[in-house]
């Protein structure tokens, strides 16, 4: 059941419980999603004393007969020492599988489950014939159910499967069957099948010790388990084990061969001229009929139409020896083993299971005239299914290959830690060596900073604030800095080579004046490594880039120098992220299931030296786009680089799936004035329950201003962010306002395995006129959709103007490969920064404290404690001060309630449409009378 506070801020944000009903059982909103909160991170302080909490408990206790079936409840796993021997049957039946992507919409789908091992398909025949959707083992599965809207829910890493049943009956069955499997299978890999051999029941009890690594928490089996004590029996096995998925191996990568010749078959057939079949109507075999049907092929009407014959194009033949399995199986025997690419298609014809009575003829104009010719479009037709037959395949082979390799990777490590002898030693040995490796770090890292220092002493370049700045300077100062980004601008995957730059011709087409212009190439010429690789008509390819540094060079020292990031800004943290070992973020969030995930104190070591307030202004990286479209008179030209801004906000969420911010405290604050970027930011955290951080952005050329509210879905082994609310970008210059909003964020591996982070989703941006939608991709591991983005701008009229293409952790691309011209290009990540929470340069600078911090208000983020010791390293005192400012915190809390006073943020005010506006009154009072001169509630 869902425990609904309609908050007094935000009515329409529900704050939704996970509640503990007994163990392994979690009661969330009653919606399709499992568990829902509306917390950015699960973090700050428990907010319920003990005594409300078990009363809470209690009132669970009562209401739980009543709610049982409404809730979510995860499946349980094998229990420490319990065993499942008996291998239930094969189970089979149809049930509703909610869309892939984007996750609209139910499909009837066809399922069968054999020891452990749930595979998919159309109907059955699909899953005889072998053509399988997807496969996934329940074993290594978190699973959630419903009773109450019949529905489980699958997250298989891969992917989350969202199924539910007709009836009620259904459910039960399909429930008891997946427990009945899941368990056997826990029990096949956690013991093997022949282990009733080696494990014999000593005195009768059917038990064995099992170590706490093998099953983790969560009631799936850990990655890199870890077996029971066994000896070397218990390794033999697993070495037979080993061997056997070795083989398993083997034959996948014989398959993987036939992939790739089908691959080559493919193209073969895609470049290839028709061949014609001939066939009397009667004489084609009755799978050739279904085979037609299938691809949706008619058969002309002809006068001849019965005794005529009927022509089948070479990729009719090929599609059916591919899906025909009562054929010669045309993945294991050597049915293509005369093709090579350079094979005339007669010759693939001979290898190809033809009915005895086909006569291959040329496509003579006499043989084309006494057949039923295939039209045009449904030759293509054809020739499209079958290629999105063949992908299917490859793609069903290739998860197969997947999901042998993670076994056997999973086993050998199981393997490894046993033979590991005392496995602690060489623990500790790896903390040592990364110890050490971090005191070097740390070493090289005061060398640098006294090297910055003595740089500093020796920069006579005032920055001053952001408005006293002309137009020009800030121009100048965002080209000096993005340089300082600049390392190299060719992409770990290029789409292709993009097209030239000529300068000359960007300015005139966006009817630039002659000093923005000026700016411009200059600014081009640079091409930043990051944020705007290139300008207008193309991207600039790394030989030029190099160019330009040299040009500048010997154009003008200051600015090299600011390349080279001595802008004033450090470009590094003060310390590696310190190692830390051992934390079951399953074990805490199981402990504090029946809590809001926000209200969860999560430990410091989870948390990266920034906050979300941070984070906000991170969005910002590439604000040179927001200048850019600014200066642009074209409105789809301007949408092109409004949605490469929008694109660029996620760019730094790669590399950062390890940590999270730190919540900022109710009144928090967090300023940051670009001068070089010409903007300047502020944030501020306006609400606690739920979190809600605003922030608003200035530059002469924009202004941006968005709320941070996040709904967070828990799935059981990954953790959905949806951020709630539109983000808002102003043009003053065409007076344009460009709104759009958020895609899904998806951090996966949450408990085991390294945490990874996915986009997905759909991104509208709209000006009221113009549109822009953007389709994230789902990844998955076989698709070579990982973090693509496509889409285009679309006009009054709904057509699209522009085609937009890339990846939202590469840049983006508009027009059409090859001719396609690149937008945005991410900067490269500093070096060793997986050492520094993988923050990007723009991310290590925003905690720092400047030369104007005595201007800051002291609710500035700079300023808390906590953050700051673990940004220095400190685990200790950062943990201590974080729970005292949570605390605190709370205590703050209580007072008001207390003393019945609403909070009212300082800066920002809830407007009517309950979206959070800037007062102004920030920068105002920072020039006058001075933050100094002000009382502030202290929060630290
Ligand atoms: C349990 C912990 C350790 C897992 C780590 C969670 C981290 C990776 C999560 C927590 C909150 C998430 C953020 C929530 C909201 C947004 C705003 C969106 O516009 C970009 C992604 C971004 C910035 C998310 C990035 C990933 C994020 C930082």
């Amino acid at each position: 059941m869902a425990t609904v506070e309609n908050t007094k801020k935000s009515p329409q944000l529900h704050k939704i419980k996970l509640k503990v009903v007994n163990s392994g059982t979690v009661a969330a909103s009653d919606s399709d999603a499992s568990v829902e909160t509306n917390s950015l991170s699960a973090e700050s302080a428990t907010e319920q004393n003990q005594a409300e909490q078990n009363q809470a408990q209690q009132n669970e206790k009562k209401k739980k007969k009543i709610r049982r079936g409404s809730e979510w409840e995860i499946m349980e796993g094998l229990k420490d020492g319990q065993r499942f021997e008996n291998k239930p049957n094969t189970f089979t039946g149809y049930l509703h599988k909610k869309r892939k992507w984007p996750l609209k919409g139910w499909h009837k789908r066809y399922f069968m489950i054999d020891k452990g091992i749930l595979v998919y398909g159309k109907g059955p025949n699909d899953i005889t014939k072998g053509k399988i959707h997807g496969t996934l083992d329940i074993g290594l599965s978190v699973i959630s159910t419903k009773q109450k809207r019949r529905r489980i829910d699958i997250d298989a890493e891969e992917f989350i499967y969202h199924l539910k049943t007709k009836s009620d009956e259904t459910f039960t069955s399909w429930v008891q069957q997946l427990t009945a499997h899941r368990l056997y299978r826990q029990h096949v890999l956690t013991y093997g099948t022949n282990i009733g051999a080696l494990f014999k029941p000593v005195d009768g009890i059917n038990t064995i010790p099992r170590t706490p690594e093998i099953m983790s928490r969560d009631g799936s089996l850990t990655r890199g388990l870890k077996p029971p004590n066994g000896g070397s029996r218990l390794s033999t096995w697993i070495q037979e084990s080993v061997n056997s998925i070795e083989q398993h191996q083997r034959d996948a990568s014989v398959i993987e061969q036939n992939i790739s010749k089908l691959s080559r078959l493919l193209q073969q057939i895609e470049s290839s001229n028709p061949i014609v079949i001939e066939n009397t109507a009667e004489a084609v075999s009755p799978n050739v009929k279904k085979d037609r049907r299938k691809f949706g092929l008619k058969k002309k009407k002809s006068s001849s139409s019965k005794g005529g014959s009927v022509d089948l194009t070479i990729q009719l033949n090929n599609a059916k020896a591919i899906t025909d399995t009562d054929n010669t199986s045309p993945l294991s025997a050597n049915s293509f083993s005369g093709l090579s690419t350079s094979a005339p298609a007669n010759s693939i014809l001979t290898t190809l299971p033809i009915p005895s009575n086909t006569t291959v003829t040329a496509p003579t104009p006499d043989s084309l005239s006494n057949v039923d010719v295939i039209s045009l479009s449904a030759e293509n037709q054809m020739r499209e299914d079958f290629i999105t037959l063949a992908k299917q395949v490859i793609g069903s082979l290739k998860s197969l290959v997947f999901g042998i390799s993670t076994e056997r990777e999973r086993l050998k490590s199981a393997l490894e830690s046993e033979l590991q002898v005392p496995s602690t030693v060489s623990n500790q040995n790896i903390v040592t060596l990364k110890n050490s490796l971090n005191q070097v770090l740390q070493q090289n890292m005061d060398l640098k900073t006294r090297l910055v220092k003595i740089h500093e002493a020796s920069d006579l370049a005032d920055l001053s604030c952001v408005e006293n700045l002309t137009e020009n300077q800030q121009n100048h100062r965002a080209y000096a800095a993005s340089l300082s980004y600049s390392s190299s601008c060719v992409s770990a995957t290029e789409f292709f080579d993009a097209e030239e730059l000529v300068p000359d011709q960007k300015s005139t087409k966006y009817g630039l004046g002659e000093e923005e212009s000026e700016v411009r190439t200059r600014s081009e010429s640079s091409s930043e490594g990051g944020s705007l690789t290139s300008e207008g008509e193309g991207s600039i390819s790394s030989e030029e880039s190099e160019l330009g540094v040299l040009e500048l060079d010997t154009e003008n020292c200051s600015d090299v120098r600011e390349s080279q990031g001595l802008t004033g800004r450090r470009t590094f943290l003060p310390v590696p992220r310190p190692v830390t070992e051992g934390l079951s973020l399953w074990n805490l969030l199981s402990r504090n299931i029946g809590k809001d995930l926000s209200q969860i104190s999560m430990p410091v070591t989870l948390n990266e030296p920034l906050n979300v307030l941070q984070r906000l202004c991170e969005e910002l990286e590439y604000s040179e786009l927001l200048d850019r479209a600014a200066g642009i008179d074209d409105p789809y030209e301007r949408m092109v680089e409004v949605a490469a801004f929008a694109v660029s906000s996620y760019a730094s969420t790669l590399s950062r799936a390890g940590n999270k911010p730190f919540n900022p405290l109710l009144g928090e604050t967090y300023e940051c004035i670009r001068e070089d970027k010409g903007f300047r930011f502020i944030s501020e955290q306006v609400s606690h329950h739920p979190p809600v951080g605003a922030c608003y952005a200035e530059s002469p050329h924009f202004t941006f201003w968005q709320d941070a509210r996040v709904k967070t879905k828990f799935w059981g082994k990954s953790m959905e962010f949806q951020p709630l609310g539109s983000v808002n970008l102003l043009l003053p210059k065409t007076g344009d306002l460009y709104t759009w909003n958020k895609v899904t964020t998806c951090v996966h591996n949450l408990f085991s395995g390294q945490r990874w982070v996915d986009q997905y989703g759909e991104l509208r941006i709209t000006n009221g006129r113009i549109t822009c939608k953007l389709t994230f991709a789902k990844a998955s591991n076989w698709s070579s959709k990982r973090h693509e983005v496509v889409g285009a701008v679309y006009d009054e009229s709904g057509q699209a103007v522009r085609k937009l293409f890339g990846k939202w952790s590469e840049s983006l691309y508009c027009g059409v490969a090859p001719s396609a011209r690149c937008i945005w290009r991410a900067g490269t990540l500093p070096p060793n920064h997986e050492l520094f929470y993988g923050f990007t340069r723009f991310a290590i600078e925003l905690n720092e404290l400047g030369p104007d911090s005595h201007l800051l208000p002291p609710t500035d983020t700079r300023f808390r404690p906590d953050q700051r010791a673990l940004e220095e390293g400190d685990l200790s005192t950062a943990e201590t001060l974080k729970s005292q400012l949570e605390s605190m915190q709370r205590d703050r809390r209580k007072r008001r309630e207390e003393l019945n006073i609403t909070y009212e943020p300082r800066w920002f005010s809830c407007s009517q449409d309950d979206t959070w506006q800037f007062n102004g009154k920030y920068w105002d009072t920072r020039k006058n009378p001075g933050f100094s001169n002000l009382q502030f509630e202290s929060l630290w």
